[in-house]
């Protein structure tokens, strides 16, 4: 300081300098703290092995991932994300990408579903950081390869697991993953509370976890689901394959039988493309629901107007 400063370092320049820095220091260091206590320990990378990777439509794939060193995992809030790195030795430069854990909380592993986005990665010549890392996932790792994987993070969870309230989760697409981890839970627990799953995808075919989402409906007479198709082929039935034609549309819903907008307790989870988020929150808004019972998931999107 003093080569710096010279002589304008006085004493009293000196000593507020000192304040403020240890002022600084000392947020930074219970923040650390709280946050190895919060992961357990666990703050930067940790090895973990693709034990299983199942196919669940035409676009998305399922990776089980269980750690190397075999300790149980942490429990996570359903709906929030991890961040997964792959070695890509041709890329100099990687950047980790974030996907969120599409099961129910497990000491054992975690699972992630990753939609293949098209021209990116090696394949396409394009070195698009885009989709990169999803079509390698889907292309180049196999069962038995290691990725690192950070604890799992993120603001967009189901607050209220004990809640008896109507819980009605909305999703279009690859956004399914985080509404599929809540809606895992809410089996799991034996939750009796009123839950409508309602999904929207462009084809039947590249629906992931359509069969499993519809055995839950059959199997909980709490949990009801409806399923938009945006282009029924010739293979759909409706009724059977899907309920709607179209994107998620909420004038095709019933306000209490589907909406539960009776209940003035009723939760509204919302995941997908940027501009299914704001439509869906404007028409639940239009339809009297306060912005703090619709829950957004704005992680990667740079935010989506409200
Ligand atoms: N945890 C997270 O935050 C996650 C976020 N996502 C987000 O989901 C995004 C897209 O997922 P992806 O599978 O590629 O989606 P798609 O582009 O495949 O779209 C899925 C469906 O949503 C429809 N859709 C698009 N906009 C609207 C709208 N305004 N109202 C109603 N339906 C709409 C599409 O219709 P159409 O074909 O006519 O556009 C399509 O039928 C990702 O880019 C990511 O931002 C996904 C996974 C996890």
């Amino acid at each position: 300081m003093k080569e710096v400063l010279g002589s304008a370092l006085t004493k009293d320049v000196h000593d507020a300098w000192e304040t403020a820095y240890w002022a600084l220091a000392n947020v930074l260091i219970s923040r650390e703290a709280a946050l190895y206590k919060e992961n357990s320990g666990w703050t930067t990378w940790r090895n973990f092995i693709v034990v299983r990777k199942n196919i669940e439509s035409s676009e998305i794939t399922s990776f089980y991932l269980k750690p190397t060193d075999k300790e149980p995992l942490p429990i996570f809030h359903p709906g929030q994300y991890i961040s997964v790195k792959v070695d890509i030795p041709r890329l100099k430069y990687l950047q980790p990408r974030q996907y969120s854990l599409s099961d129910r909380p497990r000491s054992e592993f975690y699972r992630i579903s990753v939609k293949k986005e098209t021209g990116a990665g090696p394949t396409s010549g394009v070195n698009n950081p885009f989709g990169y890392v999803s079509s390698v996932l889907h292309d180049d790792t196999e069962e038995g390869d290691t990725i690192q994987v950070s604890h799992p993070r993120g603001d967009f969870f189901l607050t209220s697991e004990q809640s008896t309230h109507p819980l009605v989760l909305l999703s279009a697409g690859v956004g399914i993953t985080p509404l599929m981890s809540i809606l895992n839970t809410i089996v799991a627990t034996s939750s009796r509370r009123k839950v409508h799953f309602i999904h929207g995808s462009r084809t039947t075919k590249a629906r992931a976890f359509q069969d499993h989402v519809q055995t839950i409906s059959k199997k909980h007479p709490n949990i009801q689901v409806t399923l938009f198709t945006a282009e029924p082929s010739d293979e759909d039935a409706e009724g059977v394959t899907y309920h709607h034609a179209g994107r998620v549309n909420l004038e095709a819903l019933d306000l209490e039988a589907d909406l539960y907008l009776d209940n003035k307790q009723t939760e509204y989870y919302v995941c997908g493309p940027e501009g299914f988020m704001s439509d869906t929150a404007a028409a639940l808004k239009a339809r009297s629901v306060p912005s703090d019972r619709i829950k957004l998931e704005l992680f990667g999107t740079g935010g989506v107007p409200q």
